[in-house]
């Protein structure tokens, strides 16, 4: 008997993105339902093949989703809210997509960040709906890869007690409940794929990687035997990732077949030190990072898996990627720009199967019978290692001589308001956007002409500068008061500074899954990170030119550059963190040079970064408040420095958002309808801060009631003199009439509010 190699999960996107472009032409009726199908199904059984082909043992079937995999959990249980006016049965394409992109009668499920990650789910939106089993996915993919493909895969399901932790609409008190509502539904699921002869189910359930309640996890023992009671030939993989589990004891006994660890995040061969593994379970140990795209050193793996060896025999493992590779790009084949030293460096999905598919035959077989493959990986690790470009002396030693007091702000928040107040003199409640601005068709075709050389560099930024003067027109023209210039010169936030900073890389094909159809490109920080030159001044000072209204300078934070790239591995990741902050408060000095005098500094991913296991919140949420102090304190008093979160649940850090000490932040809140806004009523929050108003993600123009609705709601609890008005997020996935529009209604909400707070305060 020898052991055997797994995959989680692969990418959904295809090798170009040919998947997320089906989906846009279905959207924009430029292709069938039955076209649309056609397609995907060709992408998802190319990804098929190509595992099959690189020799992994068990393939998953069931990762494919046309939008979320949440969301794919939610309608398979009948899970839809009552606005879209489901009437049972299986859930169509029309309304499996309604409730992810909303229509024009009924908003979108909200959506909000996968665990710690980029990537985005559909919230399960619970409320009084029964759940009934529509229709049995995992066994629809098992059948079709065994029948077209004769692979025998690994249906994947996301397990009960995931699931529910990431619902709403339930009270709290009756989770227990109703997870045995959902419990026989699972159970069908687990009888028809053992009675179709499938032999592994994968269950997710990352909800281990954080703490959880002794009851929970009674339950969720007690689940797990109804599972296996009621399938007993199907070997139910428990899988966990992102992070080690918290109640390893308990979970470790679950009455299953294998059980999946992540031994990449966290500690989690010292527990298996600690306590041992059973006997009588198989462990599936995530020993590649699939979070991360650099080359696994192989012989430290290999000598990594003898540490294990003592806990299991040879054939008591499974070898995997830590998680699913929904989180890495597919292949770096495609990549024919970037450096050597580089690429060399790299692994992405395919290449990390690669890995697991050699380290299995090393387990099995010795490391003999995988030398050449372990030379070729040291040859290349130190080809990436030693690249010359890695290391800036300059830059470490700047860091060293860094205090805490280089990340504060001269004055109190009272003090800088007011000077703030004589220099910009905005009226009450003031009204702005968060910085993109429609990034149309036409936008990005000129700018991939300009990359392929059809147009030169003056054409480009003659066309950026063209787009800028338009909008900075129309935001007048809407009234807006803090204008921007609208991001047009940017691929994306993070991206467009991972092309001009130091240390960093950008890949052509490095695509990975945000939302639904849209995807993000992380940059590569492959060495110190330092500043070149300036990277945004010129378009600001430009958009500014054209206007007597202040325009923001708009900067993407150091935990959100950090949290959105793939960062190297050779030291901690918080002076990494660092040396990006620092670079960016070169730029920031820089804009303020340049007259700027709003600078806003985006973090939307420090909610996300938040480890799983609480017990190191404390340290990377100090760490992350140092980096964007260090980032934004380098101005005068009367520079206005703002930032903006968008996407996640805030509660939890409601004290890191008063410790950034920005004059003004920016939250997302319209998509859970507000509930940020109650954080605000325990606290006595001093700065200002705009709660979005509306919700951006989705195509629907929003009336003015409900804008209305959100802005009294806020203003319940936040003072009038400390509120802003802007939409959630940034506009680039708008089209540029439906932006106007919603603006206009945003604008005249305002107004509305204004008038009544300016007529209140004068009566
Ligand atoms: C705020 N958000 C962001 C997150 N992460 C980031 N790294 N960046 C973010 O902004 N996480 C949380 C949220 C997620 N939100 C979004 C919103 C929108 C997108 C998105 O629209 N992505 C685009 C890709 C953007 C991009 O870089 N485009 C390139 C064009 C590349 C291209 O497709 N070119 C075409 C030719 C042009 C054409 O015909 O359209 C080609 O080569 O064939 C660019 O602008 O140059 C997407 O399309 O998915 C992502 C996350
Ligand atoms: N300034 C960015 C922030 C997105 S989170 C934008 O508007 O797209
Ligand atoms: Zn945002």
């Amino acid at each position: 008997m020898t052991a055997i190699s797994s995959n989680l999960g692969y990418p959904r996107i295809g090798e170009k993105r040919e998947w997320k472009r089906a989906l846009e032409k279905f959207w924009k009726g430029e292709i069938t339902e039955a076209q649309l199908i056609s397609e995907t199904d060709q992408i998802r059984l190319q990804s098929l093949k190509k595992q099959q082909d690189i020799g992994v043992d068990l393939i998953p079937v069931g990762d494919f989703s046309f939008y979320d995999h949440v969301l794919d959990t939610s309608v398979m249980f009948g899970i839809v809210p009552d606005r879209f006016n489901y009437q049972g049965g299986k859930v169509d394409l029309e309304t499996y997509f309604a409730i992810a992109r909303g229509t024009k009668d009924a908003v979108a499920s909200e959506i909000t960040k996968w665990f710690n990650t980029n990537y985005h789910y559909i919230v399960p939106e619970l409320d009084n709906s029964k759940p009934t089993l529509t229709e049995n996915r995992p066994l629809t993919f098992y059948q079709e890869a065994k029948e077209k493909l004769g692979i025998d895969g690994k249906p994947v399901l996301l397990g009960p007690i995931t699931y529910l932790h990431l619902a709403k609409g339930y009270r709290k008190e009756n989770l227990l409940e109703l997870i045995d509502t959902f419990v026989p539904l699972y159970v069908q699921i687990l009888e028809e794929l053992q009675a179709a002869g499938a032999s592994w189910i994968q269950i997710d359930e990352p909800i281990f990687g954080t703490q959880l309640d002794q009851s929970i996890l009674l339950k969720a023992e007690q689940v797990y035997q109804q599972f296996a009671e009621a399938a007993p030939n199907l070997k139910i993989i428990l899988q966990t990732y992102f992070e080690q589990v918290i109640h390893y004891q308990a979970i470790s006994n679950f009455p299953v077949h294998a059980i999946g660890l992540d031994f990449v995040h966290g500690n989690t061969l010292e527990l298996i030190e600690q306590y041992g593994f059973p006997s009588n379970k198989v462990l599936a140990a995530g020993i590649i990072n699939g979070r991360n795209v650099w080359k696994a050193d192989l012989e430290e793996r290999l000598s990594f898996l003898e540490s294990i060896r003592p806990y299991v025999s040879t054939d008591q493992i499974i070898l995997q990627p830590s998680s699913s590779l929904l989180h890495v790009p597919v292949t770096k084949k495609l990549e024919e720009k970037l450096n050597n030293d580089i690429k060399a460096g790299l692994s992405f999905a395919d290449e990390k199967l690669t890995e697991i598919v050699t380290l299995i035959n090393g387990w099995n077989n010795g490391k003999i019978k995988i030398t050449n493959a372990i030379k070729e990986n040291r040859v290349e690790r130190q080809q990436f290692i030693r690249a010359s470009s890695r290391s800036n002396e300059q830059v470490k030693q700047a860091l060293a001589t860094l205090t805490a007091s280089d990340a504060v702000r001269d004055s109190s928040f009272a003090e800088r308001i007011k000077q703030q107040q004589t220099k910009l003199n905005l009226p009450l409640l003031p009204t702005t956007t968060i910085g993109s601005l429609p990034q149309t068709a036409v936008v990005r075709q000129t700018r991939t002409k300009w990359r392929k050389g059809d147009i030169t560099n003056q054409e480009y930024d003659q066309f950026i500068k063209e787009n800028i003067r338009k909008w900075i027109a129309i935001q007048e023209e809407l009234g807006l008061d803090v204008l921007v210039h609208g991001e047009f010169e940017r691929t994306d936030m993070v991206e467009y500074f991972g092309e001009k900073l130091n240390g960093f890389d950008v890949t052509e094909f490095g695509w990975v899954q945000s939302y639904g159809s849209r995807c993000v490109k992380p940059p590569l920080i492959y060495g110190d990170v330092s500043f070149n030159k300036p990277m945004t001044v010129k378009e600001s000072v430009y958009a500014q030119s054209l206007t007597k209204k202040p325009v923001k300078g708009m900067l993407t934070g150091p935990v959100t550059i950090l949290n959105w790239s793939f960062v190297h591995e050779d030291v901690a990741r918080f002076t990494v963190q660092n040396q990006i902050a620092f670079a960016l408060r070169k730029e920031v000095q820089v804009l303020e040079e340049n007259g700027i005098q709003i600078i806003q500094v985006d973090e939307p991913a420090l909610r996300e970064g938040l480890p799983l296991d609480e017990r190191k919140w404390k340290g990377y949420l100090e760490a992350a408040v140092y980096a964007f102090g260090l980032a934004t304190s380098g101005v005068s008093n009367s520079t206005q420095i703002h930032t903006h979160m968008c996407y996640s649940e805030f509660q939890d850090i409601y004290d890191t958002i008063d410790a950034l000490d920005a004059d003004v932040i920016s939250i997302e809140t319209s998509r859970s309808h507000g509930e940020m806004v109650g954080s605000f009523e325990d606290h006595t929050y001093d700065k200002e801060i705009g709660l979005g108003v509306y919700d951006i993600h989705s195509p629907r123009i929003p009336a003015k009631e409900e804008i209305l609705e959100n802005i009294n709601r806020a203003l319940q609890i936040i003072s009038p003199k400390q509120f802003w008005i802007n939409p959630d997020c940034g506009l680039k996935t708008r089209s540029e009439e439906e932006t106007i529009q919603a603006l206009k209604v945003m604008v005249d909400a305002a107004a509305e509010v204004r008038n009544e707070k300016l007529t209140y305060q004068n009566n």
